[in-house]
């Protein structure tokens, strides 16, 4: 057995070669079972791990956590507990799981309480999201859209390399794994007249991006130091800012992204956490010129996470995308000391998108849009088609994975199927 397999098979419960949940990971999630029973969760291989039920039956003690903190249909209420529980859950679920441990291996009964079969459970969004905000950290992506959308001008802004850009997004319509996305209706610049007319979109396009999601960091009028924002993020998910680029062309000026952009945000229902990411930092991409002083963090880092977009079409999948989260220019602690310098404030369960992740070369760009330039070029899919935009039945799978030194985790899948846009509404109705 090598080393990496090793690291990979430490736990009692079967974890298979090529999972993302291994022992260095312990995501947190919220399933449903079959009987309607809504649980906060983890998750080591293909096993389920009721923490509701783990706090009930004794063994979390060690980690002195209120008695109700799973009790919910979200995790927001175990974020609120800070950093310091976090590390202190993590730790316990490493021991009680470790191959090596008795405890609940031995304890049939309770084991068939607190452990469920991924496929007999749902997964649901992990967190009431309070607040959402989508950044726009990646200096390619930027550059990339700046060149099709204002190809007068010069495409990368002159304030992006001063502060971490971003516009505020649309918590009501954010959606996890397995949800249908509707293709939306909207404003639309006829190609031939020059006017706009009410059409659903033909530029139906993703965005490839991470988000963090924070816990409580700060009072109204407070900003969070840039040295301690860390403290206050609890972990990341892969996330799909849906995009309708013919929508988005025609209103976003000058106030930024609305409707094209809000009619549903998708986010991978296992959130990886800080510690379990740990492991995988890695140096930020060089800065063109030193940030203000409330963005200098001392030995700032990333994170090495591989992604990959695929589209599966009459059955057949093609990945078409191969990108990097350490590509973004700036860091999480920077764009949660950006996002408060003014003293927003920051509560527990929000959620920050990272930006579009978009590498220099063209397999790496993250939109469509891009990989289309703008709808000029065919993308070629196994199954013999192409596409500029997607297609209604279209099914976009986004994966995340991390691996250095035998140590692998992941973040699972993000998948969603497009569909047919609603009727259009009827303007001659009187009632
Ligand atoms: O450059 C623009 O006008 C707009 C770019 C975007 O699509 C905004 C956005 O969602 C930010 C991002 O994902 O990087
Ligand atoms: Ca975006
Ligand atoms: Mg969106």
């Amino acid at each position: 057995m090598s080393n990496t397999d090793n690291k990979q098979t430490q736990s009692w419960i079967h974890i298979p070669a090529e999972s993302d949940f291994t022992i260095h990971n312990f995501p947190y999630g919220v399933c449903e079972k079959s009987n309607g029973l809504i649980a906060c969760c983890t998750r080591l291989g293909d096993t389920v791990i009721n923490l509701n039920q783990l706090l009930k039956l004794g063994y979390l003690k060690a980690v002195a956590l209120p008695e109700n903190v799973f009790q919910g249909t979200t995790l927001n209420e175990f974020i609120s507990q800070g950093r310091h529980k976090w590390k202190a859950l993590r730790s316990r679920l490493i021991t009680i799981f470790d191959k090596n441990n008795l405890e609940l291996q031995h304890n049939i009964q309770d084991r068939e309480s607190i452990c469920t079969p991924i496929t007999d459970v749902k997964m649901l969004i992990p967190i009431k999201v309070g607040d959402y905000t989508d950044f726009y950290s990646s200096k390619e992506h930027a550059t990339n859209v700046g060149k099709m959308f204002r190809p007068d001008e010069p495409p990368l802004k002159p304030n992006w390399t001063h502060m971490p850009i971003a516009y505020h997004g649309r918590s009501s319509t954010i959606v996890t794994t397995k949800e249908k996305i509707r293709r939306p209706l909207g404003q639309i610049v006829n190609h031939e007249s020059h006017v706009p007319e009410l059409a659903f979109t033909k530029a139906l396009d993703i965005e490839l991006e991470m988000g963090f999601i924070t816990s409580d960091a700060n009072l109204i009028g407070e900003p969070v130091p840039v040295n301690k924002a860390h403290e206050f993020i609890f972990g990341m998910v892969l996330l799909n800012d849906w995009s309708a680029r013919d929508i988005q062309k025609w209103e976003y000026v000058p106030l930024g992204p609305f409707l094209g952009k809000n009619f549903a945000t998708s986010i991978s229902p296992w959130i990886v956490t800080m510690d379990a990411l740990e492991n995988f930092k890695t140096d930020l991409p060089v800065k063109n010129h030193t940030p203000l002083e409330y963005l200098k963090k001392h030995n700032d880092f990333t994170y090495d996470i591989n992604l990959e977009v695929d589209i599966i079409s009459s059955g057949l999948s093609t990945t078409i995308i191969k990108s990097n989260y350490k590509y973004l220019y700036w860091s999480i602690s920077q764009q949660l000391a950006h996002h408060t310098i003014n003293g927003c404030k920051v509560n527990a369960g929000d959620l920050m998108g990272s930006g579009t992740i978009s590498g220099s070369d063209q397999g790496s760009f993250g939109s469509l849009l891009e990989l289309s330039w703008a709808g000029s070029k065919l993308i070629k899919l196994d199954d013999g088609t192409t596409r500029t935009y997607l297609e209604d039945m279209d099914i976009v799978v986004m994966r995340g994975k991390c691996e250095r030194d035998g140590i692998r985790i992941g973040f699972g899948e993000l998948s969603n199927q497009i569909i047919s846009g609603t009727p259009m509404p009827d303007s001659s109705s009187k009632d």
